[in-house]
């Protein structure tokens, strides 16, 4: 074990729960440069919302370690419009596998949730602390509430129990293999999609939702994966953990980034109709930093590569209309 290590991955069999997805993949990207044998479940084998299903998975393959990538996710449209589908759907997945690893003797166990768990005026930058010190944001109160479980799961766990499960609370994420559809993605993807649309199709503008005003903070995929995995081998403690780029940026300032990266010249307009969310909602990224791990994708670079990315997988060219498209 190198020095600082409390959990080597060496010779250790590993679950990535929702390696499909955007996070469960950058995992498994991760993962493929440490010692350790990935356990992949797919989702016509196991319905992670099903107990049974996941039980006799769990049961059978026998993990060593368990992330849990797999999750209902959507951008703030989605979650306002479906938040029983994000409050019943994640409590299942969060319970059934939290559960059935305890069953199953899993050594360690990380949880991810979002920075949505936190109260929507919390003092910024919003530090580990600031958890249920405060209304939620309405748009996400839904999903909020079941990743608050999920943490509280995890430790409750680990106090009755014993165990070394332990949570990782990303930022917004952006990367490869996002979900570009336009009424349930995040702002990003979709801003990509928006102002290539309006460039390939010689629009005079593009819109965005709200006012432009709330602030974001953004963290590529990839360097969110590389946290996590520092995580599992050097953290092992009760309290939750920020996983975040330590900065953020309005998102009309946004818009004007993927503009410019895109090759749009045109205008930005505001669809006023459309909820603005939570104000601001940056994490202090103290706590990471203190344990010894910091991001290396500046948001320029890293909405430049996904942009790239985008162009060779002709996912933003798609011709299908967004109703058409990955249902909310
Ligand atoms: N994206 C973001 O900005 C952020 C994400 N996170 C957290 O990171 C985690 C991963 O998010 P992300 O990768 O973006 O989400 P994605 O939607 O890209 O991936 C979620 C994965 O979960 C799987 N899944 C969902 N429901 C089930 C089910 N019932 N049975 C089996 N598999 C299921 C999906 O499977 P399938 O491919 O079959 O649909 C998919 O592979 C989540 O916990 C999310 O809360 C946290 C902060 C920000
Ligand atoms: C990760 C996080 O993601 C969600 O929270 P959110 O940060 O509010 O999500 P968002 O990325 O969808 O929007 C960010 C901001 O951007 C504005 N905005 C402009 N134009 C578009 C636009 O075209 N699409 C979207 N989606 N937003 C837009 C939008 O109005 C908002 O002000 C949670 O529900 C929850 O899932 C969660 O934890």
């Amino acid at each position: 074990m190198s020095a600082g290590t409390l959990y080597s991955l060496k010779g250790k069999r590993v679950w990535v729960a929702g390696h499909r997805g955007m996070v469960g993949a950058a995992l498994v990207r991760r993962l493929g440069s440490e010692d350790c044998e990935i356990l992949v479940s797919e989702r016509a084998e196991v319905d992670l919302t099903r107990q049974e299903q996941v039980e006799r998975w769990v049961a059978d393959r026998r993990p060593d370690a368990v992330i849990v990538a797999a999750a209902k996710v959507g951008g703030i449209l989605a979650n306002d419009t479906y938040p029983a589908d994000f409050l019943y759907i994640n409590l299942m997945i969060e319970a059934n596998i939290v559960d059935a690893s305890f069953r199953a003797s899993v050594e360690k166990l990380l949880f991810l949730g979002s920075s949505c768990i936190y109260p929507r005026m919390a003092a910024q930058p919003i530090e580990e602390s600031a958890l249920l010190t405060g209304p939620l944001e309405p748009t996400n109160e839904a999903y909020a509430i079941a990743k608050i479980a999920g943490i509280k799961l995890a430790q409750a766990y680990r106090r009755q129990h014993g165990v070394d499960y332990i949570s990782a609370m990303p930022t917004n994420l952006y990367g490869p293999g996002d979900n570009f559809d336009l009424l349930s993605s995040h702002v990003l993807p979709a801003l990509l999609r928006k102002a290539h649309m309006a460039k390939v199709t010689g629009a005079p503008s593009f819109e965005i939702w709200g006012t432009g005003s709330p602030l974001r903070e953004f963290l590529h995929v990839d360097d969110c994966a590389d946290a996590l995995i520092f995580l599992l081998g050097r953290y092992s403690d009760f309290e939750h953990v920020n996983v975040g780029s330590g900065s953020d940026l309005s998102i009309l300032s946004l818009a004007q980034l993927v503009a410019e990266t895109v090759g749009f010249n045109g205008e930005i307009v505001l669809d006023r109709t459309k909820p603005d969310g939570t104000p601001r909602k940056l994490m202090s990224a103290d706590k990471l930093l203190g344990l010894g791990w910091a991001p290396r994708i500046p948001l320029r670079e890293g909405v430049k590569s996904v942009y790239d990315w985008c162009l060779k997988t002709g996912v933003l060219s798609d011709s299908r209309s967004p109703s058409e498209e990955r249902s909310v």
